[in-house]
């Protein structure tokens, strides 16, 4: 039997840009696609399957979900994607479109590269790699070192060339893209935005399309249906790893995470409150989960994405469901994780 090649949509881009929130409108709007979507979380509880999952909408459908949790999907291609991938590719109700969510942490390329083996490239193409950046998080120069040390012009001229571990992740994952999601423009003015874009343009490839948006809102049609075939075009979307050690496996060790459960104690305040002053005492790059409120029907989901922390009743709890507060967090290593603990856990011991 013959199949045409399953178009794939790569999304990557760094930790909280929006890349659950593209996914989630690519899902809404699918207009009758059946789409399989592959999500890769860095941390041990994932969290964005199901925030998808807890949608309620029937286009997030729990089969057509498949989680890959055990952190880089860059380095776990062979033993996790692959098998996956074969794995959507045996099924009878073959899907339209894939949708490859990459943890933010992941370098596209190892996956990338992944889709010139032969079981895979006979039956899938890269549709299109699309990398989310986060409008508001650049503007304010979270790419850069020493962030307070530096006033708001210099980051900004200086986010892209550092050194540093975020700068050159943000990087590979630009240089990979074929389309820029420009994310959360409704968190800068007009010339921010403007000076964000200018920065980027610099240091993607030629020819990159850079797409503004806010809350993922993006045309689906113009965001799958890009074909790229980008596994035939590698040229230019090299990483440093790769630039540097001929490809070489790369290291994670710059960043760490763990997980932390709570009881269920405090108010929603006092636990936002908590949450926004561990993150501003041991620069948290990420914070997310699902929380526990005396006398709430419903989870609250927390999102936090540096100094912003957002938080919101997604479900109501199901019957059996453990009620306890759990929450992933992510930095450059070494993490204060022991310091991180006990700052969280004082706000529900003392409620
Ligand atoms: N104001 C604003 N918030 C946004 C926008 N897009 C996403 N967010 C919020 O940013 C937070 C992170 O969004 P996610 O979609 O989970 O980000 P992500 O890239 O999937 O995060 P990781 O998978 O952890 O890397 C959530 O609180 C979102 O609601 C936007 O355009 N504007």
């Amino acid at each position: 039997m013959s199949h045409s090649k399953i178009p794939t949509t790569v999304i990557t881009g760094f930790l909280g840009a929006g890349k659950t929130t593209l996914v989630r409108h690519i899902l809404a709007n699918a207009k009758g696609k059946r789409i399989a979507l592959i999500i890769n979380e860095f941390g041990d509880i994932g969290v964005d399957k199901d925030v998808l999952a807890g949608c309620g909408d029937e286009t997030c459908r729990e089969e057509d979900m498949i989680e890959l949790a055990n952190g880089c999907i860059c380095c776990t291609v062979a033993d996790d994607f692959i098998p996956t991938m074969k794995a959507i590719l045996a099924r009878p109700d073959r899907p339209d479109h894939i949708v490859i969510e990459t943890s933010g942490l992941a370098l596209p390329q190892p996956l990338i590269r992944a889709f010139n083996w032969p079981e895979i490239k006979a039956e899938v193409t890269i549709d299109g790699v699309v990398t989310v950046a986060d409008a508001a998080a650049l503007a304010e120069g979270r790419f850069a070192s020493n962030e307070e040390e530096v006033d708001a012009q210099r980051r900004l001229d200086e986010m892209l060339d550092h050194d540093t571990p975020l700068g050159e992740l943000f990087e590979d994952q630009m240089v990979a893209a074929d389309m820029i999601v420009l994310n959360k423009t409704d968190l800068v003015d007009a010339a921010a935005l403007e000076a964000v874009e200018a920065e980027l343009r610099e240091h993607m490839r030629q020819g990159t399309k850079i797409v503004r948006a806010a809350n993922g809102h993006v045309d689906t049609m113009a965001l799958l249906g890009l074909g790229m075939s980008t596994e035939d075009n590698l040229e230019g979307r090299e990483s440093h790893h790769e630039l540097e050690h001929d490809g070489e496996g790369h290291e994670h060790d710059d960043f760490d995470s763990f997980s932390v459960t709570l009881p269920s104690g405090p108010g929603r305040d006092q636990l936002l409150a908590a949450i926004s002053e561990t993150i501003a005492a041991h620069d948290v790059l990420r914070l997310k989960g699902f929380a526990a409120i005396p006398g709430a029907k419903a989870r609250l989901a927390i999102q936090a994405v540096g100094p912003r922390v957002n938080a919101y009743f997604d479900r109501e709890w199901k019957e059996g469901e453990d009620r306890v507060t759990r929450l992933v967090v992510i930095g450059e290593s070494p993490l204060a994780r022991d310091e991180i603990e006990t700052s969280l856990k004082k706000v529900a011991q003392a409620a």
